[in-house]
């Protein structure tokens, strides 16, 4: 889309009304559209995310109920107290399944505008990965992310890894594995902080085999010793598909957690808690048992209103 595009998209859309919400960094657009009626296209979400033409932000997320739009019915269906549905964007328009730090800044957007208020046992969410539980926690939000899996589960298993990864400022391939938080990741061990910095994340890095659907991708580096008191520490910068080298990503963060815990073995078991800073801050993360017996992450963070406005006003 040519600049001239751009600036006519924004322009179609004058009126109407948006939050800039951040979490550890993460911007997004904030829409209310109760019944649906401010639908964008994927040239409009990409016009306003452009941070010289548009309002700026790594996606944009458009707050409905959960009863005006069907992948909300669908939530609404396996849990009825699911009444907003969060439809997250990529900056570059296209759609994600599911989007960590998203869904803190989208309950703090809710509570903020009186759309919502907070239960005592969470505010229960409609994305396209399933319902998932915000509970207040301290300053920010915690949510129930639900269960990760293995995207190659064989080959974790067998390997402890499932790929080289190699790009621009990596000295050899690093070994990687790949996570689905709902949507996919690749996490990615490097030896060092040095590395970490040196790392080319303007462009994608090479994941063989390229999922058809395109990939996330982590650089992450544990901290040594890992535990300390119970806490493990992981540094982490995120390449996001649709978006590109972002300040922070909360699925990205989970799946980190997953990857890293998988390689150190039983010293990884021993952390209660684990705390992840990447560019735009830290997130905790921590494992629960649901009362189905599967194993849910659950990750913590701040969200920040940054401003409100009407667009071309
Ligand atoms: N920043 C998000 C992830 C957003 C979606 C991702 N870019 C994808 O395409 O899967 C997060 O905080 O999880």
């Amino acid at each position: 889309m040519n600049p001239q595009d751009r600036i006519d998209a924004v322009a179609a859309l004058t009126g109407l009304a948006f939050s800039k919400v951040h979490a550890t960094g993460n911007d997004f657009v904030m829409i209310s559209a109760p019944a649906g009626e401010r639908d964008v296209t994927a040239a409009q979400v990409a016009a306003l995310c452009d941070r010289h033409l548009g309002l700026g932000g790594d996606g944009l997320i458009r707050a409905i109920r959960s009863e005006s739009l069907a992948e909300g019915r669908a939530a609404l269906a396996a849990d009825p107290g699911a009444e907003w549905f969060m439809d997250y964007r990529n900056g570059d328009g296209s759609i994600a399944e599911m989007c960590g730090n998203g869904v803190r800044a989208f309950a703090h957007f809710l509570l903020l505008e009186g759309l919502a208020e907070m239960p005592a046992d969470g505010l229960r969410i409609g994305t396209r990965a399933g319902v998932k539980v915000v509970r207040r926690s301290g300053d920010g939000y915690s949510v129930d992310m639900g269960p990760w899996e293995f995207i190659h589960p064989e080959r974790a298993e067998a390997d402890a890894m499932d790929s080289l990864v190699t790009t621009a400022g990596l000295s050899v391939p690093r070994p990687s594995l790949s996570v689905s938080m709902g949507n996919p990741h690749t996490v990615v061990a490097l030896p060092d902080v040095a590395e970490l910095a040196a790392a080319d994340l303007h462009t994608l890095p090479a994941v063989e085999p390229l999922p058809p659907n395109g990939i996330n991708v982590e650089y992450v580096v544990p901290s040594e010793p890992l535990v300390v008191d119970r806490v493990a520490a992981i540094d982490m910068r995120v390449h996001e598909r649709g978006v590109g080298e972002t300040l922070s990503c909360g699925t990205g963060i989970c799946a980190a957690v997953v990857a890293v815990r998988h390689w150190a073995g039983p010293a990884g078991c021993d952390a209660a808690a684990w705390a992840v800073a990447v560019p735009g801050g830290v997130c905790g993360v921590r494992f629960v048992q649901a009362p189905d017996g599967a194993e849910h992450v659950v990750l913590s963070g701040p969200a920040v209103r940054v401003a409100t406005g009407v667009l071309g006003v």
